[in-house]
């Protein structure tokens, strides 16, 4: 097992990385001090882990309950986070309770902001079960739920006590679903170590086929990046902004084509398409490096043609990206394979180009 910190002062958590973790109630030292426990899963997660897990959270001698929610980024709202309170309320949680998030990413954004302003606010733990929540969605404490008008516009930043990926539950993850978990990686590359993207290139074989040692690496170096860029910047006031590579394009695409048509991971790899081509058209980056970085999100089943809903649609689902300041659209861009910077692009027949081309 390989442990990492996020470096948040006396916020701090670690992320614990390896095989067979669910299994090892040391892990889960944080609920020491928990009256209860509730693990939060959905329909899909709860049949393969949810047992494994209570059995485990039950050696620490504390009552555990689990919340079952629909299975879906369509559920990621305020009708399914009220089950989740309807369920802490019933049953009689209390601040000292240590909620579970045992998933993906919906599962996990949702526990965090149920965590987040239940009672005000109480701990909980991030048991990542898909590959994108592994190697970012569990780390960082974004947490929230999407509006139909716009992806994760109502949420909160609130930190995990601690992170448990186990990398044996990425075995009964679908191949989609691994892809989208590596447009994730292939970002992390792209903004900030040209050597890791190298890697992953190097690398998609084994990536594809889950292999262990190569999901072990792909989540280590995704958490060392991220983690770094969390502690320098918690709230998003500079650098971290940076993690949104690929996202203004993304969360337009999710929310034009309606939550749950694209996988998040899907609209990313499509969205990291076209800002690397956004870099190239302001001077940063050669065609040379846009192909390859098209070559690379292609190679691991991703979609790279966005989908045509004209310039004018994409600017009014941009327009609410949460870097957006005072009506200016701010995207991520590449200065170099291995940097990124923000940049306002007041032209608009720059974007024309952008979503011109297209598939659907
Ligand atoms: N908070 C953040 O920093 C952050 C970062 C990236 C993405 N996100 C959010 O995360 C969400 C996407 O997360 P995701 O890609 O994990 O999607 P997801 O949570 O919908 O999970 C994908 C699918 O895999 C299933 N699943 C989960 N674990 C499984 C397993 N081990 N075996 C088989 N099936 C399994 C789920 O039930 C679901 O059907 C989006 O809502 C996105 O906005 C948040
Ligand atoms: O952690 C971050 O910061 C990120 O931007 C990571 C992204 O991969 C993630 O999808 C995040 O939820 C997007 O954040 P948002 O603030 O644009 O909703
Ligand atoms: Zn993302």
């Amino acid at each position: 097992m390989k442990t990492l910190e996020v470096d948040l002062g006396n916020r701090s958590y670690p992320i614990h990385i390896g095989t067979d973790l669910i299994d090892q109630p040391d892990l889960f030292s944080a609920c020491k001090k928990a009256t209860s426990i509730y693990i939060v899963t959905n329909t899909t997660v709860a049949p393969l882990y949810a047992e494994r897990l209570t059995n485990t959270l039950e050696k620490l001698g504390k009552p555990v309950r689990t919340i079952v929610l629909p299975d879906g980024e369509s559920y990621k709202d305020w009708k399914n986070l009220q089950l989740i309170f309807d369920d802490l309320l019933k049953f009689g949680a209390d601040r000292q309770t240590m909620l579970v998030a045992l998933g993906g990413g919906v599962i996990g954004d949702m526990t965090g902001f149920a965590a987040a302003s239940f009672m005000r606010g109480i701990r909980f733990i991030q048991v990542p079960t898909t590959l994108l929540a592994q190697v970012d969605s569990s780390v960082g404490g974004k947490t929230g739920i999407n509006h139909p008008l716009g992806k994760n516009m109502i949420g909160a930043f609130h930190q995990p006590v601690a992170v448990i990926a186990d990398l044996n539950t990425l075995k009964t993850l679908p191949a989609r679903e691994l892809s989208a978990g590596l447009a994730e990686v292939i970002k992390h590359g792209a903004i900030a170590d040209a050597e890791f993207l190298n890697w992953i290139e190097t690398n998609t074989s084994a990536l594809l086929a889950c292999e262990t040692t190569a999901m072990e690496h792909a989540v280590l170096r995704s958490c060392e990046i991220k983690s770094a860029v969390v502690s320098a910047d918690e709230r998003e006031g500079g650098i971290r902004a940076t993690l949104n590579f690929g996202h203004t394009f993304g969360h337009a695409i999710e929310a034009g084509m309606g939550y749950g048509e694209w996988l998040h991971g899907e609209a990313v790899g499509c969205g990291m398409v076209m800002g690397a081509e956004l870099s190239r058209q302001l001077n940063f980056i050669t065609q040379d490096e846009v192909n390859r970085l098209t070559h690379i999100i292609q190679s691991m089943n991703l979609p790279i043609a966005p989908p045509k809903f004209g310039a004018q649609r994409y600017m009014e689902l941009m327009q609410v990206d949460k870097k957006t300041e005072g009506g200016q659209i701010r995207y991520v861009v590449l200065e170099k394979i291995g940097k990124a910077q923000i940049q306002s692009v007041p032209d608009l027949q720059v974007i024309e180009t952008l979503t011109a081309t297209g598939a659907t």
